[in-house]
């Protein structure tokens, strides 16, 4: 079975607070996209097209990276949301399946795309990396009930400043909740489709569609899970960046 990955890495995040692309940030001295590159390689998948922000001086940026990693990959310009750059991902792929991944999700175990890849070859065709959820999960309502505390009473900025108080109006059964995670695998023929037909949304950030899966299950497909690993995590903020390095010096880098 003939298969690819995409790796969406054209995100700038905001939330790291990184002066750089997400996906060049170092971790242990290597950019995380190194990293996941590596990880597809390790699991056997050499054929690896990543997303990347628009620009020439960036794509320079990336192609040092990668040289200087011992790594290669296609470089495709991302969208503004993480399906839009995904889709011009999936544009640039040949194989019968493919595995999407966030480069974000740097420290992904070789097991988790291995599992993915077994479902796959076993005729399931949109796989899920995932894991239980741990804490118990409340649905809060769309308005906060108010801000309290004395800032909040001495009329500054209460959103920034005072003690956000939200209305719970649910919780969740938890032992039928699992949090989602990358690579996710399908047939490419298949994921293609649900992209088109979901392109709208990924026109911004408020409609779009969260992970590949979603715009899958939103043709009335099924799609399936299998055993995520919490080294799977993705670094979204500094405090992620902080734990991966933490796992990165417990495997021995
Ligand atoms: N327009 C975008 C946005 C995100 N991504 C990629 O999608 C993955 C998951 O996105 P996220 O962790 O949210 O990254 P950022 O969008 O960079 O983060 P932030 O929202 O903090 O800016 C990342 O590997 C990121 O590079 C992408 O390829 N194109
Ligand atoms: C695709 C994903 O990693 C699955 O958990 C996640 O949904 C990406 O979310 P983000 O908001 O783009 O970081």
């Amino acid at each position: 079975m003939s298969i690819a990955a995409v790796i969406a890495g054209a995100g700038s995040g905001t939330r790291l607070g990184a002066n750089m692309p997400k996906a060049l940030v170092p971790l242990g001295g290597v950019p995380l996209l190194v990293h996941a590159i590596r990880g597809m390689n390790a699991a056997g998948v050499d054929d690896v097209v990543v997303t990347i922000p628009a620009g020439n001086a960036v794509r320079e940026e990336f192609d040092k990276a990668l040289a200087a990693g011992g790594v290669s990959a296609r470089l495709v310009v991302g969208g503004v949301t993480r399906q839009g750059s995904v889709a011009n991902g999936l544009a640039a792929v040949t194989s019968d399946f493919v595995l999407i991944h966030d480069a974000a999700r740097a420290l992904t175990p070789v097991a988790v795309i291995d599992r993915v890849r077994v479902a796959l070859e076993a005729g399931y065709d949109a796989v899920v990396p995932a894991l239980p959820v741990t804490d118990t999960i409340k649905e809060v309502g769309d308005r906060r009930a108010g801000v309290v505390g004395p800032e909040a009473a001495g009329g500054g900025d209460a959103a920034g400043s005072g003690v956000v108080v939200e209305p719970v109006v649910a919780t969740l059964e938890r032992s039928r909740l699992r949090a989602m995670q990358t690579p996710q695998g399908f047939r490419t023929e298949l994921v293609r489709e649900a992209h088109r037909a979901g392109r709208e949304r990924g026109a911004d950030e408020l409609s779009a569609a969260p992970d590949d899966a979603a715009l899958v299950e939103a043709m009335g497909h099924e799609v399936v899970l299998v055993e995520g690993s919490p080294e799977a995590m993705k670094v979204t903020t500094a405090w992620d960046l902080a734990v991966a390095e933490m796992l990165l010096e417990k495997r021995g880098r």
